[in-house]
């Protein structure tokens, strides 16, 4: 009911999970929303992307700060002097926030977006805002082309992914909900994205609530690889801030009706 879920954060079980946004979230119901299957047979490769080259430029950083939000762990790394631009994005200059990721309770599922509908093991986000238009974050949230995210798919491997192994090794000391500490080693976000740099691109939404269709996303076909140890980190961490321990095992939305959006991929 109602009450119930209006007594429970929103989550990802099924008493205040997906199913259930859209009565406190009325965006959840939309049209745009995210993620959605990409169906590589219907994906236009369109030559407009191919001219226009997505660049990225970003700084390396310590001491970023990580926190548990309940619903995982959230990196935040405003970077003034990180760009990303081109491709999808216009002639607007999009600039990093933060960066999170998404996992399920095996390595059989976990990603947000599927690829004809196969889901990988998990899905990196890293979260840029349109600093052409817009004066903060928060204002570009309100708008459909106010965020672009990149989107980079886990695949389970023997090797350990170095980078991903900085986060992992700060998650003992943010265990609970509203925990965070510094990162003390240097993270460079380059060092996420896979070595192909094709993908595809639509119009969507946040995947969390407040579900805010106001996302360009960018989703990379080359998954990275991590180890099944690593992930098992991941859900380690607590959705609770009190000694209860209800573990975050899974934390993604299932796809979403792509409807009549336009899906492009280009082949970098
Ligand atoms: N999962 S997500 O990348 O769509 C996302 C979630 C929360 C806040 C955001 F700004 C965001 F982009
Ligand atoms: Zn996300």
């Amino acid at each position: 009911t109602r009450a119930r879920v209006m007594a429970a954060e929103w989550g990802y079980s099924p008493t205040n999970g997906p199913d259930v946004w859209a009565r406190l979230f009325p965006q959840a119901g939309g049209a745009r929303q995210s993620p959605v299957d990409i169906c590589t047979s219907i994906a236009s490769s369109d030559s407009n992307l191919e001219m226009k080259k997505l660049t990225f430029a970003y700084e390396s950083q310590s001491d970023l700060r990580i926190l548990n939000t309940g619903h995982g762990w959230k990196v935040e790394a405003p970077q003034s002097g990180s760009r990303l631009e081109g491709g999808p994005l216009g002639e607007d200059i999009y600039q990093l926030e933060q960066f999170h990721c998404h996992w399920g309770e095996t390595s059989a599922e976990g990603s947000e977006h599927t690829v004809d509908g196969r889901a990988y093991a998990g899905e990196l986000h890293l979260v840029h805002w349109n600093t052409t238009k817009y004066q903060s974050f928060a204002e570009a949230a309100q708008h459909p082309d106010g965020l672009a995210v990149l989107g980079v798919f886990f695949d389970v491997g023997n090797e350990s992914n170095d980078e991903i192994e900085k986060i992992v090794s700060t998650l003992s000391e943010i265990k609970f909900k509203g925990q965070f500490t510094d990162i003390p080693d240097v993270i460079d976000p380059t060092t996420f994205l896979p070595s192909g740099l094709g993908y595809w691109t639509y119009l969507g939404s946040l995947t969390t609530p407040p579900c805010n269709e106001c996302v360009i996303w960018i989703v990379y076909k080359e998954p990275i690889t991590v180890t099944e140890e690593q992930l098992v980190q991941f859900r380690c961490l607590s959705a609770c801030s009190g000694e209860a321990e209800e573990f975050i095992v899974k934390n993604y939305r299932p796809p979403q009706p792509l409807g009549n959006r336009a899906l492009r991929e280009c082949n970098a």
